[in-house]
């Protein structure tokens, strides 16, 4: 590996959610393949939780402390929205916003050719001009979501219309995403689009041409700038946690394609209700299952046995293994035994389905993810559980869903789509790369000539 001085240094510094982090870095670790330096800043819990994904990587790839203000409220372990109760995002986007000049200090004392930036941090830009630093937006939702968020809720996009009706919110999905949202919707200065049409020359989106060629033309169209795909970013799961072990030894033990993965991402919650119809929903599909139960840090300590139906664990332990907390994902999607993923369909969770080829039993819960469920059944790689008007869903159609995307043969085409897919992306990626590190390397190259 060539020494810091021979390579091009490029600061990454994703938003505080587990879900923006992990694509930064594995954004970084392609990146420092084709010979980048890597400055990678985040808080210190949220570079803790990925120490073990760089080891190989950790001569290229430097972890850079970002500093919050400390709180009772918010105290150094809830700096990262893994895991953090759902009233204090607001407060942590307001102590992520106080340390601007934490950053400043940082960009100062670096100065890397080049900053790569994320969502909901608008003074970014702003603050590498002052330092002329060159500032890339890295968009690491989806193209599809984003065209419809923006163009429906903050401006009409230069006369252009959204004719796209496989991507819609309801009603309750709509006054759910405006009560959840860390940020003051309504605000012109809407955190999200405002960072990207900040970006300079073009905007990096996680997504490929497969399955967002449309979404990521019109989104270019409504915001004037060049999109450059990096691809999946799919995690490769050949990170060793101690548990993992023991699940992936289970898992081995059973049939091709016979079990679902099911998970809600790192920062979702299931209310009893959804927990005792998702419960007995996999119990009647008779499916194998693995599912990954998570609850918000600090509180009281929650069983799992508490929280599931009477003697639950008992009548389906042969064929479901429940796994408090976290799960190595993209090694139970990459296994062979993986047969559907029951996702809230999270951008990454998504995009991880499809690389390893995964059909999807989609449970949205908020965001842009209901629209990233509908992306996958107009892609023909998934299937969404049907809720009533209260965004409730019952056991009697989880279970179907299970069953049609995993088993019966109507359910096919999913299957065959979904490795469909995985094919054409995997083609693609190391492509996709190369046009990335290209247009890096030209705006680093067009302001050293610009000074
Ligand atoms: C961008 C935004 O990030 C948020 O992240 P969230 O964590 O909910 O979900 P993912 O994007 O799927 O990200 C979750 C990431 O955590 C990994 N994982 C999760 C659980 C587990 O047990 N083990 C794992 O390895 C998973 O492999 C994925 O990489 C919101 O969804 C939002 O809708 C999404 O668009």
């Amino acid at each position: 590996m060539a020494t810091e001085e021979a390579s091009l240094r490029v600061m990454m510094f994703p938003w505080l959610g587990y879900g923006h982090v992990s694509p930064f870095l594995e954004l970084a670790k392609k990146l420092s393949a084709k010979n980048f330096h890597i400055y990678f800043c985040s808080t210190p819990i949220n570079l803790n939780s990925i120490k073990n994904r760089i080891d190989s990587f950790s001569s290229s790839i430097e972890l850079v402390e970002f500093h919050l203000p400390s709180s009772p409220e918010l105290p150094p372990h809830y700096h990262t929205t893994n895991g953090l109760p759902h009233h204090l995002h607001k407060t942590l986007l307001q102590a992520f916003n106080m340390s601007k000049p934490n950053f400043s200090d940082i960009l100062n004392n670096l100065k890397p050719n080049l900053l790569i930036y994320d969502t909901y941090q608008p003074w970014v830009p702003e603050i590498a001009s002052s330092h002329h630093i060159p500032a890339v937006n890295f968009h690491c939702t989806g193209a599809a979501s984003s065209c419809f968020f923006y163009s429906n809720f903050k401006l009409q996009g230069k006369g252009l219309q959204f004719n796209f009706p496989a991507i819609y919110l309801r009603e309750s999905e709509i006054r759910k995403m405006i009560a959840s949202a860390p940020y003051d919707t309504e605000a012109a200065e809407d955190p999200i689009y405002t960072c990207v049409e900040k970006s300079l020359d073009f905007v990096l989106v996680k997504s490929c041409r497969a399955i967002e060629d449309k979404y990521i033309n019109f989104f270019s169209q409504l915001l004037n700038k060049k999109m450059v795909t990096v691809g999946p970013l799919a995690q490769s799961g050949e990170e060793e946690e101690e548990k993992d072990s023991v699940i992936m030894e289970w898992l081995s033990q059973k049939g091709k394609s016979s079990t679902v993965f099911v998970s809600f991402g790192s920062e979702n919650y299931l209310c009893n209700k959804k927990m005792e119809e998702l419960a007995y929903g996999l119990e009647l599909s008779n499916v194998n299952f693995i599912w990954v139960i998570r609850f918000p840090s600090g509180g009281e300590k929650i069983k799992i046995g508490d929280v599931l139906p009477e003697g639950y664990l008992e009548r389906v332990k042969e064929r479901g293994l429940v796994v408090e907390g976290w799960a190595p994902q993209a090694k139970i999607l990459g296994h062979s035994s993986t047969g559907g993923f029951v996702s809230h369909c999270g951008w990454s969770s998504v995009t991880e389905s499809l690389s390893y080829g995964v059909p999807v039993i989609a449970i949205p819960m908020n965001f842009d993810q209901p629209l990233n469920a509908r992306l996958m059944v107009e892609l023909g790689a998934g299937l969404e559980v049907l809720k009533d008007e209260d965004l409730e869903f019952d056991r009697e159609e989880v279970a179907r869903v299970i069953k049609e995307v995993v088993v019966e043969k109507s359910g096919e085409g999913i299957r065959c789509k979904a490795k469909e897919l995985s094919e054409e992306i995997r083609m693609k990626e190391e492509g996709e790369m190369c046009g990335v590190v290209e247009e890096l390397e030209k705006i680093i190259c067009n302001k050293n000539l610009d000074e």
